[in-house]
């Protein structure tokens, strides 16, 4: 099933009466779930208009976006803004960290701030995660007391908190030293593993070759292009996948409280794959 469908879209912007930039022509594009999709593209080829536009953070000019189903190119503000937080995970190459909250706390707000979650919820998933991306000793540092990639990993974990449908990626390693670009890729590798979707643009190859799938944005015009072999994992994937299915446990909780029977039957069944991997735990 795609997450996100992307149909002729095209965004134009206009500076004047007469003068445009077509920033995007006619992309037409598919993600399926579980997939990692790299967008790369020279500067100034519409990565971050196609991202904004994946994101719901912009509209298209022409052509429509559908993700799990709906039209978000027909949904009004206050509708679009509930559905980004819920549905759509970011994380940008600033990490974007409010720095007056600890790293738990960054975790915990958008869970809190959707009022699906209870406080107890939103904090143990919040611990869980941050246990996934490694830096659980952290959970009560701000982000001045930490490093650039954990920052970045605890971004992750953020993103991660609404289980969202997908995860939207802009250069996540551009600020971060090697070492600590690698440990993230290897994150990203054991999340996806896990069944989460990633949406990743980047100039850098060592990123790309993390896709299953690249396309390439050139003027505007998207076209697929090349794949990457997918190197073994460095994250323990049982450990990760013991944590990643007690969020999933909380998450299942919280959906059949509201009554969301479309994503209760999805997050069944990516429990069942989990628990494959958990073993007999
Ligand atoms: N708000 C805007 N108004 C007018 N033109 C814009 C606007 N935003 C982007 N553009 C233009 O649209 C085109 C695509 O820009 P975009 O930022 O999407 O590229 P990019 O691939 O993300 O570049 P980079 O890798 O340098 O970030 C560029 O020609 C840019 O100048």
């Amino acid at each position: 099933m795609a997450v996100i469908e992307l149909i002729n879209v095209s965004k134009r912007y206009r500076l004047s009466e007469s003068v445009y930039v077509d920033a995007l022509m006619e992309v037409n594009l598919s993600v399926e779930r579980g997939e990692i999709v790299v967008v790369m593209g020279p500067s100034g080829s519409g990565k971050t208009t196609l991202l904004n536009i994946m994101g719901t953070l912009d509209k298209p000019t022409a052509g429509k976006v559908i993700v799990e189903g709906s039209d978000v190119t027909e949904m009004d503000e206050e509708d679009l803004t509930r559905f980004r937080l819920r549905r759509i995970g970011f994380v940008f190459q600033q990490y974007n960290l409010l720095q007056n909250l600890t790293a738990l706390e960054n975790v915990e707000l958008p869970m809190l701030m959707s009022g699906l979650y209870s406080r107890e919820e939103a904090e143990t998933k919040a611990r869980l995660l941050l246990e996934l991306v490694g830096v659980g000793d952290r959970a009560g540092n701000k982000p001045t007391q930490l490093s650039g990639g954990q920052q970045q990993r605890v971004a992750v974990a953020r993103a991660m908190g609404m289980d969202p449908s997908f995860i939207i990626m802009d250069e996540p390693t551009g600020a971060i030293d090697a070492v600590s670009a690698a440990q993230l890729l290897s994150i990203i590798r054991a999340i996806n593993a896990l069944g989460k979707t990633f949406i990743i643009a980047t100039h850098n190859p060592d990123v790309a070759r993390i896709g299953k799938r690249v396309v390439t944005l050139r003027n505007g015009k998207l076209s697929e292009g090349g794949s990457a072999e997918v190197r073994a994992d460095a994250v323990d994937i049982r450990r990760a996948a013991a944590a990643y299915k007690r969020c999933l446990d909380i998450d299942l909780l919280v959906n059949k409280r509201i009554g969301a029977s479309n994503e209760v039957d999805r997050i069944e069944a990516e429990l069942s794959v989990i628990s494959s991997i958990v073993g007999g735990d």
